[in-house]
């Protein structure tokens, strides 16, 4: 086998880091920049937030219909996050990378870690925020929280920082430079890729 040649084994992607670190910001920032990826939706129990829309942010469930969801084994991986249910289903991401498709999950760190077992050759990121404060000001300023709920934002904040050195790389977030953020991303994307198909082959993802 030629090993110059280019190769495009599609990646699957995890973005991950504590609430409020700028996960979504970073993602959306990414389809305006039209970053040419499949974005997996994930599906949640919890309510809807001002402004999201069902099948764009979240597909929106109740916990019947999440639970009945996990008896069926529609999800790639699912956890309890800050006391409601998240899962990404299964069947849109494989089919994306099937087509030759790099895929993006945005994930909490518990979700994460699962991908890392289930799919050990998945690209893992994790969003770090400028300092502590920053991050407790975010989550705070966006004002989707009771303060119960915050508090336990934040505390969970402090213990999912300490996973950081669980993932192959740590992006910083910069005030108001979401879209150096996304450079950075893409540019560690395009660098496992051609590392992967040049040095390192790997198992493919795509025959699950
Ligand atoms: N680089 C940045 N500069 C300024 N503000 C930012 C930046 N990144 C994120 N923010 C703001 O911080 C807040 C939290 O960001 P965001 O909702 O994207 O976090 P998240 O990681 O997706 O949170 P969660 O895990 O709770 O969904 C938002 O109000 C967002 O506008
Ligand atoms: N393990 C999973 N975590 C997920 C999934 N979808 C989203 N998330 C994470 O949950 C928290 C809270 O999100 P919010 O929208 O309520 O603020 C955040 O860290 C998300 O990344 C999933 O499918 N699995």
């Amino acid at each position: 086998m030629d090993s110059n040649l280019p190769c495009n084994k599609p990646l699957l992607v995890v973005l991950s880091g504590p609430s409020g670190v700028g996960k979504d910001t970073v993602l959306q920032k990414m389809r305006e920049m039209q970053i040419p990826m499949h974005y997996a939706i994930t599906a949640t129990t919890r309510p809807k937030r001002p402004g999201e829309i069902d099948g764009y942010h979240y597909y929106f469930l109740s916990v019947e219909e999440f639970k009945k969801k996990i008896e069926q084994g529609e999800f790639l991986e699912y956890a309890n996050v800050y006391g409601n249910w998240y899962g990404s289903p299964k069947s849109p991401v494989i089919r994306a990378l099937k087509e030759g498709k790099d895929v993006l999950l945005k994930l909490d760190v518990q979700g994460a870690r699962s991908v890392r077992k289930d799919f050990p050759e998945a690209l893992l990121l994790f969003l770090a925020p400028p300092s502590i404060e920053w991050l407790k000001y975010h989550l705070r300023a966006r004002k989707t929280e009771t303060p119960e709920k915050l508090r336990a934002r934040e505390e969970a904040a402090l213990e999912e920082l300490k996973a950081a050195d669980e993932f192959d790389y740590v992006v910083l977030n910069r005030d108001n430079d979401v879209e150096s953020v996304v450079r950075e991303i893409v540019e560690i994307i395009n660098r496992e890729k051609s590392s992967r198909c040049l040095g390192r082959p790997q198992e493919s993802s795509v025959s699950r």
